[in-house]
């Protein structure tokens, strides 16, 4: 069961409340029953799967007899619950600019170390540390080319040997050699092992007692299942490791492992790989990962992205388009370039509440991104007339642009009629005013929210409202962008991101 699939399963179940006519504890229990089996097949550990269903069954019992929406209490508890699972008490490391940082790296064989090592030194070179890379890995052959050639790729300076055998030793002299020449942060990848390889377990402490690390990070293969805790349990019993990353969470991984590494370490999950590309690394915050596999949506994180690759001011004409609520299909090639230049597309269309069931989320990342450049080739293929127009294309013109761009007729159409659905949502928006002329309405809307309610459920197709999650959520997403600087900005991208399915940006 992927991650998708388990989000799915619960709110399934939850629907259920929704629809029946009354909510008594009988059900409460047939739900609980539902989630904890979704929840196990998702190699959530039992002990943690119990203490849910306890802490949510108290819950629905202290408000039983109150007159308040129980579905929502209910969704609200498993939310709350499991990101208490996926949180640790312990703070999770910073590393001090102007000290060197040094890192080591753990985790089993083929875990995704070597890489995520190299995902982890260029998150921190992105964002101007001065990072290197050292490998201690003597134990696998081709350990150290691999890590030169990823080095390479991201322009990290690295150290190792091809002669040395001691990787204590190589992990000594390299991490001295990046402390005189003042780098930053000193990452350490260490040899891959099983559990059960006595010899290597020791060598990695002794790598630990040479290095003297600041922090040690576990990294853990999404999909290994229920064996995750006893695992982590080893290396955590080895040496002091104070970090999590979990890899390949994009794959078919089960993600109830996470769980398990968090309770067995007791250290905080700081990073989640989502993909082979050094720029799959992601920084992880419990609530939102859980919200997002609920399909919940992650306001912030759709903000953020957003923030991360649109500079608003390299796109005046086209905020001063959304604003009169014209979006023409040049508009949307332009947010198609942008969506390709976000990390991923589906953490993007994930964290737009409602928008999994797009036709440009359809499938997995990977075709998903294909059907946006395809999209692209469509464009591509239009004259300018028909790029600004508004997609009344007759067929003969259709027919031209599928031969054109070497896809079919029913494919320009599908993107003519995504254009047709977004151009509306923009037309909706901007009829709301909400990043118009009358800038300061909105700033009164925000402090009448049932007026601001009444006003969007005018404005907004039911058919897109729906889409979005209905009025509560589009309340909610209003209300966490009212705590968030630049609202009025970001409200006019919303215009032009808008509804509008995948628009992410890949760096
Ligand atoms: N899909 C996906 N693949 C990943 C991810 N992280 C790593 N991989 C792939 O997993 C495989 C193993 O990765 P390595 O980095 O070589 O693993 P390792 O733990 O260093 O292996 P050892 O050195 O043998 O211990 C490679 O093919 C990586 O490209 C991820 O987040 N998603």
């Amino acid at each position: 069961m992927v991650l998708a699939e388990l989000g799915k399963s619960i709110n399934a179940a939850l629907q259920k409340l929704s629809k029946a006519p009354v909510v008594d504890e009988a059900l409460v229990d047939q739900i609980l029953g539902e989630i904890a089996m979704a929840l196990l097949k998702a190699d959530v550990n039992a002990k943690f799967i119990k203490k849910l269903r306890e802490d949510v069954k108290m819950e629905f019992k202290l408000c039983e007899e109150e007159n308040i929406n129980h579905q929502k209490l209910i969704q609200k508890a498993v939310v709350d619950g499991l990101t208490r699972m996926l949180e640790s008490d312990r703070k999770p490391f910073q590393p001090k600019k102007g000290k060197q940082n040094v890192i080591m790296f753990v985790g089993l064989q083929g875990s995704g170390k070597t890489t995520t090592c190299t995902k982890y030194a260029y998150y921190y070179q992105k964002k101007g540390w001065k990072v290197a890379l050292v490998c201690a890995d003597t134990f696998r052959a081709g350990a150290f080319d691999q890590l030169k050639q990823n080095a390479t790729k991201v322009r990290v300076p690295f150290y190792g040997s091809y002669t040395e055998a001691d990787p204590v030793q190589i992990a000594q002299e390299g991490v001295n050699v990046f402390k005189k020449e003042a780098f930053e942060i000193i990452i350490v990848d260490t040899s891959g092992r099983h559990k059960q390889e006595n010899d290597l377990f020791e060598e990695m402490k002794q790598v630990e007692a040479a290095v003297k690390p600041d922090d040690i990070v576990f990294v853990m293969d999404s999909s290994i299942g229920q064996a995750c805790f006893d695992q982590a349990l080893a290396f955590k019993k080895a040496v002091n490791v104070g970090s999590v990353i979990i890899t390949k969470l994009d794959g078919h991984a089960k993600g109830g492992g996470a769980l398990s590494a968090v309770a067995a370490t007791e250290s905080p999950i700081v990073f989640i790989g989502e993909g082979e590309h050094f720029d799959d690394l992601e920084s992880f915050e419990a609530s939102s990962f859980v919200r997002r596999l609920l399909g919940l949506g992650d306001i912030n994180k759709l903000f953020q992205s957003v923030k991360d690759v649109v500079n608003m001011r390299d796109q005046p004409q086209l905020i001063q388009k959304l604003k009169e609520g014209k979006f023409s299909i040049r508009d949307l090639q332009t947010q198609f370039n942008s969506v390709l230049k976000l990390g991923s597309l589906n953490q993007f269309m994930s964290a737009i509440p409602g928008m999994g069931s797009s036709v440009l989320s359809k499938g997995n990342e990977k075709e998903s991104i294909k059907r946006i450049q395809r999209f692209l080739c469509i464009m591509n293929s239009m004259t300018a007339d028909e790029l600004d127009g508004e997609g009344n294309l007759n067929f003969c013109r259709i027919v031209r642009i599928a031969k054109g761009s070497g896809t079919s007729i029913e494919e320009v159409h599908i993107l003519l009629d995504e254009h047709k659905k977004l151009s509306k949502v923009v037309g909706n928006l901007a009829k709301t005013n909400l990043g118009g002329k009358r800038g300061n309405e909105f700033e009164q809307l925000k402090r009448n929210p049932q007026q601001m309610m009444q006003k969007m459920k005018g404005a907004i197709d039911p058919s897109m409202l729906q889409k979005l999650g209905g009025m509560d959520n589009v309340m909610n997403m209003m209300k966490q962008m009212g705590q968030m600087d630049g609202i009025q900005d970001l409200m006019k991208q919303m215009g032009g991101m808008g509804g509008m399915p995948g628009k992410a940006k890949r760096r």
